[in-house]
């Protein structure tokens, strides 16, 4: 079976050996917390930048206070998304108007009410033409925390594009899907990631469960929610791989320290 590998160099400055190939990042940014290293994300992610719906809020609101120096409107117009994409029922009228003005687009979709906002931004960057040959990594910065119906549905849009990569975020921990399809290899930045970890069986159980680099490995072992699930697990080593039958959910934390030690963005 082919071997998928996955870093996080996208937390670090510089993307040297990523996955042994290049990858072409994508940022989305939701209405939730950004985390400090988003102006890392947003550098990584260069060819495209999306808020969805009240994300803009975010991105207007949040981002100046991380450069407390500066003046707030020029790290606006220095952080011009590309694109805002949602139902549009969250945007503060002043913020549209001003990213508007400074040319970014802007596409209501509120005729859809039976997707999130998430997920028509993911459906459009899988729509559009000049990205269809790059392999895509799509980075979501503000996935995790607060309501829990909103980081279900995070979570429930990764397995409902199991063929794209997708990483949730949050100051704390990234998430990911690992689909079945492929035996798996992680490549662990410690610097910036770890020690504790998580596999979890999403959707239904898992029979057979195989992994190495962590501290209780998993050997031809079975997972189901209401049985056994690997949460607080330890990273030993700096690659961990994982076999199994269905698709699981990779989770590691993001160690603060370390991001903090990363130099400038
Ligand atoms: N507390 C949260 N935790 C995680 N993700 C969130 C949270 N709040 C919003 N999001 C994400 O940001 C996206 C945009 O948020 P926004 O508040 O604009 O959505 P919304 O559709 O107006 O939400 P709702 O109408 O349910 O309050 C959502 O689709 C969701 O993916
Ligand atoms: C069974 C079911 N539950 C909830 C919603 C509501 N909903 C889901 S996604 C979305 C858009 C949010 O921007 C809304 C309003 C629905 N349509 N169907």
């Amino acid at each position: 079976m082919e071997i998928m590998t996955h870093s996080s160099t996208f937390l670090l400055p510089k993307l040297t050996g990523d996955n042994g190939g290049p990858l072409t990042y994508v940022l989305i940014v939701l209405n939730r917390r950004l985390p400090r290293f988003t102006p890392l994300l947003w550098k990584h992610a260069a060819q495209l930048r999306i808020c969805a719906d009240g994300g803009a809020n975010r991105l207007y609101d949040e981002l100046p206070l991380l450069f407390p120096d500066e003046e707030a409107v020029e790290i606006r117009r220095r952080y011009k998304p590309n694109l805002i994409k949602g139902d549009m029922d969250s945007i503060r009228d002043e913020v549209l108007r001003f990213y508007k003005d400074l040319g970014t687009e802007a596409v209501d979709a509120s005729d859809d009410q039976d997707t999130t906002d998430l997920h028509k931004c993911v459906a459009y960057i899988q729509d559009l033409p000049n990205l269809k040959n790059q392999e895509l990594c799509i980075l979501v910065a503000g996935a995790l925390g607060g309501r829990f119906d909103h980081e279900v549905g995070n979570i429930n849009v990764i397995c409902r594009f199991p063929n794209t990569r997708i990483i949730l975020l949050s100051d704390d921990c990234l998430i990911q899907l690992l689909p079945s399809s492929c035996h798996h290899e992680i490549q662990i930045q410690s610097a910036v990631v770890g020690p504790h970890c998580g596999l979890i069986p999403i959707g239904g159980a898992s029979k057979t469960n195989t992994t190495t680099g962590l501290q209780w490995n998993l050997s031809d072992t079975e997972m189901r929610f209401g049985g056994l699930i690997s949460t607080s697990n330890i990273v030993k080593g700096e690659i961990v791989t994982v076999q199994s039958d269905a698709d699981l959910l990779w989770t590691i934390s993001i160690n603060k320290k370390g991001m903090m030690t990363q130099g400038s963005y």
